[in-house]
């Protein structure tokens, strides 16, 4: 992904180029509701001419209040005049109510959806993407989700701004200033000459506050990472004794962050009051200029009601001015960071044609090279081939490219250069799904998700039946345990210990039942009982399948027909475990290390003598 320029370094015209392709692109998520956007737009018209009767009410009382009090009778014109107003602000109250409940449910109702929308497409997106997305160093988990969560909130926030509380505001503005206008040029030039003064303080007063709201943001961010590094440590920091550490460590943040925040609510208070003053000094010219043309002869004394009360229609959305300028900063800095994840159409994972009915599991890899996306170069030149329903082990010191092989097989990676064969056919030209079908993995540790045993095992076939379950949960050695759990394979997976998770991955993988199974390193985080515990199912796994295993565990290597042995991402040796032995070479080498680390004397002498 090419860097950007961060938003905030952008020129005025390239931040408006930038919010209008956001304006683009968003409008084609809203699409779906424009019936909803057309109808909030009309309920937001019609309110803003609402929002005008309190001004021309108030005309009317004063003036007619003013001819009353000459009569000599006034109560009786005076309560006509008063029921007639209350009815008049009756009606159009009740009316404004279910305008507005309809313009801000409408609004949100467009909300609600559009961050459904957003959210559902960058999930089902991202799922569509190759493995060297998630291995981006860009993209760790915890960066890629706090930039999906920030691009789907601002642009909502933006979206809501707009509906609910920006447009019906100005549209009011708008409309007040007109009839401002209509009723006298002088009085709507006070009105217009207030408007560039104030968007004039609101965009100081945002640009100045700009750099404390990214500072703001980022001590958010490092405090939540803290906490999430802070619980994800926890033993070690027990262990240590170093609670007061991590808690002062805590406190610095915090500090900064209230210091921060301090500063930030001094200035913004600070241009709410100048802006408040230049408003006041806008009512004070109204009035002023208003009692003049009474005074002249020229306008009733309700006018001068009506004037101040068009103004404020007109100031108080412009008083919240620096808030849409915060908005649209939020959209320019996170919107693009997530739509360049929406978009990336580079990264789709290529998907292939070719159907494989039946896999045999002959493979070949020919003349491969590797480099990971970060640059690192992890298989140079390697050929060799794997045999159908024998098993292969893949042998080597740590780093020396095992993974990586095991990574291009399932078509997580392409090859740089070179190619893989299936049955004699290139990897590539699979349909990429079709073939995963046919592979079976089993990692070190397997993802066990939230939920039931049952749930975990159904993932391996999801239209399998409660008998094929358990006959898979047999197979894996793992039945008879969970039979003895209160509530058996309705308890929660997560509960099991390792060991036992990894014999419910297995069983997954006999209700997938593959062709062909990559084992890398299955039993190495497992502890010696647990090991021996899975080697039946894992014995049993190998049966009539194409097998290729990673391990570092020499009764796992020797067990393998074929061995290829592998050394700083080139294969240095092929063969039988006895010709490879005899040849005195890398595996010669390894597997003495191998035999020598399991102190064979003592445990030979130990078996002996017992
Ligand atoms: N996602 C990745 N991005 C960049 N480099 C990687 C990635 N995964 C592995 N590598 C590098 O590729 C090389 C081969 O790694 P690989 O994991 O294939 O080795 P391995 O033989 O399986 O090692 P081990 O036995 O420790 O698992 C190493 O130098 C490693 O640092």
């Amino acid at each position: 992904m090419p860097a950007k320029p961060a938003p905030t370094s952008l020129n005025k015209r390239e931040r408006g180029a930038v919010l209008w392709s956001i304006i683009k692109k968003l409008s084609v998520f809203a699409k779906p509701y424009h019936s909803l956007i057309m109808a909030t737009l009309l309920l937001t018209v019609v309110g803003s001419f609402a929002a005008q009767v309190n001004a021309f009410v108030l005309r009317y009382t004063v003036d007619h209040l003013t001819e009353i009090l000459k009569l000599s009778e006034p109560w009786q014109e005076g309560a006509k005049l008063l029921t007639t107003i209350s009815i008049v602000l009756l009606l159009k109250e009740l009316l404004y109510a279910a305008i507005s409940f309809g313009q801000r449910y409408f609004g949100e109702k467009i909300r609600i959806n559009l961050s459904r929308d957003l959210s559902q497409k960058v999930v089902a997106r991202i799922l569509s993407y190759r493995m060297g997305f998630y291995t981006h160093p860009d993209n760790d988990s915890g960066k890629l989700q706090t930039r999906i969560d920030l691009g789907v909130s601002s642009l909502t926030r933006l979206v809501q701004n707009f509906f609910i509380d920006m447009l019906p505001l100005f549209a009011n503005a708008i409309v007040a200033l007109v009839v401002m206008f209509s009723a006298n040029v002088w009085v709507g030039m006070v009105g217009l000459v207030i408007v560039p003064i104030y968007f004039y303080i609101s965009q100081k007063q945002a640009t100045r506050l700009q750099g404390f709201r990214r500072q703001m943001r980022h001590y958010r961010e490092s405090k939540s990472e803290q906490i999430i590094s802070l619980i994800n440590a926890i033993t070690v920091i027990k262990s240590f004794v170093r609670e007061p550490i991590e808690a002062q460590k805590h406190f610095a943040i915090q500090k900064e962050m209230t210091d921060n925040q301090l500063k930030t609510r001094g200035i913004g208070f600070g241009y709410d009051a100048l802006k408040s003053f230049i408003e006041q000094i806008g009512v004070v010219a109204i009035i002023i200029l208003t009692a003049y043309f009474v005074l002249d002869g020229q306008m009733s004394i309700g006018m001068i009601m009506f004037h101040v009360l068009l103004f404020q229609n007109v100031a108080s959305p412009i008083r919240q001015l620096h808030r849409i300028y915060d908005e649209v900063n939020d959209a320019l800095t996170y919107a693009e960071g997530f739509f360049d994840i929406l978009e990336d159409d580079s990264q789709i994972e290529v998907v292939g044609g070719v159907n494989p009915a039946t896999v045999q599991g002959d493979i070949e890899l020919q003349h491969v090279d590797f480099v990971y996306p970060n640059g690192n170069q992890a298989l140079q030149d390697v050929s060799f081939r794997i045999r159908r329903n024998r098993i292969t082990a893949l042998v080597g010191l740590s780093g020396a490219g095992k993974s990586t092989i095991i990574n291009l097989l399932v078509k997580f990676y392409q090859p740089t250069q070179g190619r893989i064969l299936l049955d004699g056919k290139d990897l590539q030209d699979y349909d990429t799904h079709e073939l995963r079908q046919q592979i079976g993995l089993v990692l070190q540790k397997n993802h066990i998700f939230g939920g039931t045993i049952e749930e975990n095992i159904r993932y391996g076939d999801l239209t399998a039946s409660q008998a094929q379950i358990e006959q898979a949960a047999i197979q894996a050695s793992i039945h008879e345990q969970i039979n003895q759990l209160p509530k058996g394979y309705q308890s929660e997976a997560k509960s099991l210990s390792g060991g036992q998770q990894q014999r419910i991955a297995l069983a997954r993988m006999f209700l997938k039942n593959p062709p062909i199974v990559f084992l890398d390193e299955p039993t190495a985080s497992l502890d010696a009982i647990a090991s021996q515990q899975i080697k039946r199912s894992l014995d049993l796994i190998k049966q009539n399948r194409t097998v290729i295993i990673v391990s570092h565990n020499i009764a796992q290597i020797i067990d393998a027909d074929d061995l290829v042995v592998i050394e700083q991402g080139r294969v240095v040796e092929t063969g039988t475990h006895d010709e490879l032995y005899r040849k005195q070479g890398k595996y010669y080498e390894i597997f003495n290390a191998m035999s020598d680390s399991l102190n064979l004397d003592k445990i030979t002498q130990t078996l002996e003598n017992h």
